[in-house]
């Protein structure tokens, strides 16, 4: 049995992973911090677990860490870095559920994310954990980055056209739109239900940290820098990320589009190319590690648009961690992860 502890497990991607672990056939969740719950048992806050995990919350002490195989940082950003050197050093391995790791230029990290970075060494050594491009890499890997929510749906739906070099990467245009479980748990005005209920608004116009993210992901598959307009939208829904891209075709009107997207995913296990004409629902996603996919070309035009979504604590969080971790521990890329999403 893999021994896993999780730093961070009050939040909405440590209920998450807990919810996910609890049902995972080689894992055995040893340890679930919260400074501030510190002594509470996990299922007394959380009764979904009750009959799941028999644990309470303890303080993220590094002797006990360090006795897990496997930890993750579901934590605020800039929390990771400051004790991942240490527990590496004692030979655990780990999954960062922030951005801590994501990014692999320390100017870059540090212009996002507004703080000096705690070791900016191990941002070469750490793995960007979209197994879809990186699975080798991630099999072997000490520290993986696992990616944020918007930047996962972004990436999936446009590496096939890149890769496939059948649009301009100076075209790219991202309209996505996230739940509010995307911004944590904690309290803050802006996602009350009376700020966020029967409304709608885009955030983040400017530039959203997750642009640099993207950016660095599929530059490596186009021949000339991607340039990519980013526009997040906070929805009045719980979970879900629905991400509408755009593109700009080369001329060829004798372009296979959805063969172009089923041949790329075909042996994904999380990634779901729609038949043609589809048009994908967040409510298909919810609570299951998928990210389903639709390629529209309207009129014939030469704009192409992609429809992805994700569940933001899933796929796009929490299950993509236990995907990574069951590569990087030698065990089928699925286990614990065969969810049939939440409909209706
Ligand atoms: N929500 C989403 O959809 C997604 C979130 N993420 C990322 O995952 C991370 C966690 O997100 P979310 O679950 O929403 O987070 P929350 O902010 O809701 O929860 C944070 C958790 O971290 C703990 N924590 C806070 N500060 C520290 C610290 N200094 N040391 C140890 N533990 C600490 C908290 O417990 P306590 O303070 O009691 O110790 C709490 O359990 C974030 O970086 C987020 O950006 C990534 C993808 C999607
Ligand atoms: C709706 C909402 O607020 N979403 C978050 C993104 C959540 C996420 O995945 O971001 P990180 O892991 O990079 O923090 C935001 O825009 O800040």
């Amino acid at each position: 049995m893999i021994k896993v502890g999780i730093v961070g497990g009050t939040g909405y991607t440590g209920v998450e992973l807990l919810r996910l672990l609890a049902m995972h056939s080689e894992v055995r969740v040893q340890m679930v911090t919260s400074r501030g719950e510190a002594g509470i048992k996990v299922a007394d806050m959380f009764p979904n677990l009750r009959g799941f995990i028999d644990l309470p919350f303890t303080e993220p002490e590094p002797e006990q860490l360090a006795k897990c195989d496997v930890v993750f940082f579901a934590t605020p950003n800039g929390t990771a870095m400051q004790s991942v050197p240490d527990l590496l050093k004692m030979g655990v391995r780990v999954i960062d559920l922030a951005a801590d790791f994501r990014l692999k230029e320390t100017a870059t990290w540090e212009e996002w994310y507004k703080v000096k970075h705690a070791c900016p060494d191990l941002l070469t050594d750490a793995v960007y954990g979209l197994p879809e491009v990186n699975r080798t890499a991630i099999a072997t890997a000490r520290l993986v980055a696992n990616p944020g929510c918007y930047a996962t749906a972004v990436q999936l739906g446009f590496i096939p056209l890149l890769e496939a070099g059948v649009v301009d990467p100076k075209s790219l245009i991202a309209d996505v739109k996230s739940g509010v479980s995307g911004a944590g748990r904690k309290a803050e005005v802006g996602t009350l239900m009376g700020e966020t209920g029967e409304s709608f608004k885009a955030y983040n116009v400017a530039g959203h940290r997750h642009l640099p993210e993207i950016i660095q992901g599929l530059n490596p598959l186009s021949p000339v820098p991607v340039q990519l307009t980013f526009v997040p939208h906070l929805l009045p829904m719980i979970r879900g990320i629905h991400a509408t891209l755009y593109a700009t075709l080369y001329e060829d009107s004798a372009l296979h589009l959805q063969n172009i997207f089923e041949q790329r995913y075909k042996d994904e296990p999380f990634v779901d190319v729609l038949p043609a004409g589809s048009h994908p629902e967040t409510r298909s996603v919810r609570g299951a590690n998928v990210c389903r996919i639709a390629v529209h070309r309207p009129q014939g035009g030469n704009v192409v648009v992609v429809l992805a979504v994700i569940d933001n604590l899933v796929k796009g969080a929490a299950g993509q961690a236990v995907q990574n971790m069951n590569i990087m521990c030698g065990l089928a890329e699925s286990t614990g992860l065969k969810i049939v999403g939440l409909l209706p």
